[in-house]
């Protein structure tokens, strides 16, 4: 199952609508859990309880890549809280690490704890945390191209057991969110990269998550398709409820969603706070509201970085 699941998240992306399925399944290696030590909870970042706490998390690939060195975030459940950062900085790395997908790329979580609705599932398989209500959205959007939209739709609700009927009812509602693929009865394949972002999102709303981990969903957009992608991602919180956790490049539409942000560079958290505090920052205006550019500074060098406590 766990190879089904990362049929949809892994594949797809590349190939030309009409090119033979390709079904590559995983074999996922033996689940090593960690004994973690048992650590303090994160400061909350809001009011609301957080339906998921990331805490001191250490993410080593092939055995040998140290990627995250002592990570912890906190989400506010009914939120949308976002993970900044360059290239490189670890933010997928961080998202996978919660939904279990790092194990399909040889990496684990080798220290910390991640919990969700108070149950520890750091290195529990992708499929058991789709079924407790986490649906990762990779980035690249990873839709199956030579299936259709309403396939691709289905694929999302592979773990649920209730029945045809309820699918049926969720698959008409999330097409009413997204009247454009109700429209597009082709293959996916053919769909713009706005449609594809679109569909990968209401393919996770198939799994009913209570928790959407988002990679990069106005990447490779047009400003205007990236303005109506964010509009889509609020409606999704504010109507259903769902809880978000948003990477993103584009600092400002992320921000502007969010309750809270995180800032990562090199494997840590280096700033956090209040989305709108972010904003205000001079630091964060300057390194990812605009200025900056090619020639940013990193925020390791800051004081409010060497200033910034771990949770420990
Ligand atoms: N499967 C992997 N095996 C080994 N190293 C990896 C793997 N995936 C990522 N890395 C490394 O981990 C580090 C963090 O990568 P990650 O993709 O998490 O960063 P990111 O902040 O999401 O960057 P981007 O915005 O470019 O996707 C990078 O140095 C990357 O090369």
């Amino acid at each position: 199952m766990a190879g089904l699941l990362s049929l949809f998240l892994s594949v797809g992306r590349r190939a030309p609508p009409f090119s033979s399925p390709r079904i590559p399944w995983f074999v996922v290696g033996a689940a090593m859990l960690e004994s973690a030590a048992a650590l303090s909870v994160p400061p909350p970042a809001s009011s609301a309880e957080p339906i998921l706490t990331v805490n001191n998390i250490e993410v080593i690939y092939d055995d040998v890549i140290l990627v995250l060195r002592g990570v912890s975030l906190s989400v506010p459940q009914g939120e949308i809280v976002t993970l900044l950062g360059p290239n490189g900085a670890g933010k997928s790395t961080t998202l996978k690490a919660i939904s279990g997908l790092l194990r399909t790329e040889n990496g684990r979580v080798t220290r910390g704890e991640i919990t969700f609705m108070g149950e520890s599932i750091a290195n529990a398989d992708p499929e058991t945390i789709v079924r407790k209500g986490i649906f990762q959205v990779m980035e690249g959007r990873r839709i199956v191209e030579d299936m259709t939209v309403i396939e691709n739709l289905r694929l999302g609700a592979f773990t649920r057991r209730d029945g045809a009927k309820a699918i049926k009812s969720d698959l008409d509602m999330v097409l009413d969110y997204f009247p454009r693929l109700r429209e597009r009865t082709g293959l996916a394949g053919y769909l713009s990269g706005g449609e594809q972002q679109m569909l990968a999102i209401g393919r996770a709303m198939m799994a009913r998550p209570k928790l959407i981990l988002l990679d990069e969903p106005s990447m490779g957009l047009s400003p205007l398709l990236v303005k109506e992608v964010f509009s889509i991602i609020r409606t999704l919180n504010r109507e259903l409820g769902i809880t978000l956790l948003l990477v993103e490049q584009n600092a400002k539409m992320a921000l502007g969603a969010a309750s809270t942000g995180y800032i990562m560079e090199s494997g840590k958290v280096v700033l956090d706070g209040p989305a709108a505090s972010l904003m205000d920052n001079e630091d964060v205006k300057e390194f990812y509201l605009g200025g900056g550019g090619e020639h940013r500074k990193s925020f390791k060098n800051l004081k409010s970085f060497k200033r910034r406590k771990r949770w420990l």
